[in-house]
């Protein structure tokens, strides 16, 4: 099974997001991915992943993740949130984490948890192919 994951940052933790993807990118390559329009398009410029571009957060990219999260249509979110920096759109991201919870998704609001996520994830991949 392709693994689909939505990958979304805020903008202090873009760079952590692209060290991150280029550290699971030969596994993120065979997975369906999906992000907010900034984030997205960083992983498709700098780590050459293909992804789904949304519209930017603040546009309402959590919206339309989070409605296809809602869908059964994401599998993983990992969503490295500021937890610093107000953002104009805290409800979008509310509804989106909330939807997560709803739903019982796996979503990963920092670098260790992701690691934890993306790793297990990865091993379960890995197991499937050589079964
Ligand atoms: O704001 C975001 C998530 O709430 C991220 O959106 P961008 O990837 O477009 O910056």
């Amino acid at each position: 099974m392709k693994f689909r994951i939505a990958l979304i940052a805020h903008d202090k933790k873009k760079d952590d997001m692209i060290t991150l993807a280029g550290e699971y990118k030969a596994f993120l390559s065979g997975c369906a991915l999906v992000a907010t329009g900034t984030t997205g398009g960083r992983l498709i410029a700098e780590v050459g992943l293909e992804v789904d571009r949304k519209h930017s957060g603040p546009f309402g990219g959590d919206l339309q993740i989070g409605a296809m999260l809602v869908e059964g249509l994401i599998d993983c979110v990992i969503f490295l949130r500021d937890p610093m920096t107000p953002q104009p759109h805290e409800p979008d991201i509310n509804a989106l984490v909330r939807a997560c919870d709803v739903h019982n998704t796996p979503c990963a609001t920092n670098v260790s948890s992701a690691h934890l996520v993306l790793s297990q994830l990865q091993l379960q991949a890995a197991q499937k192919t050589t079964i």
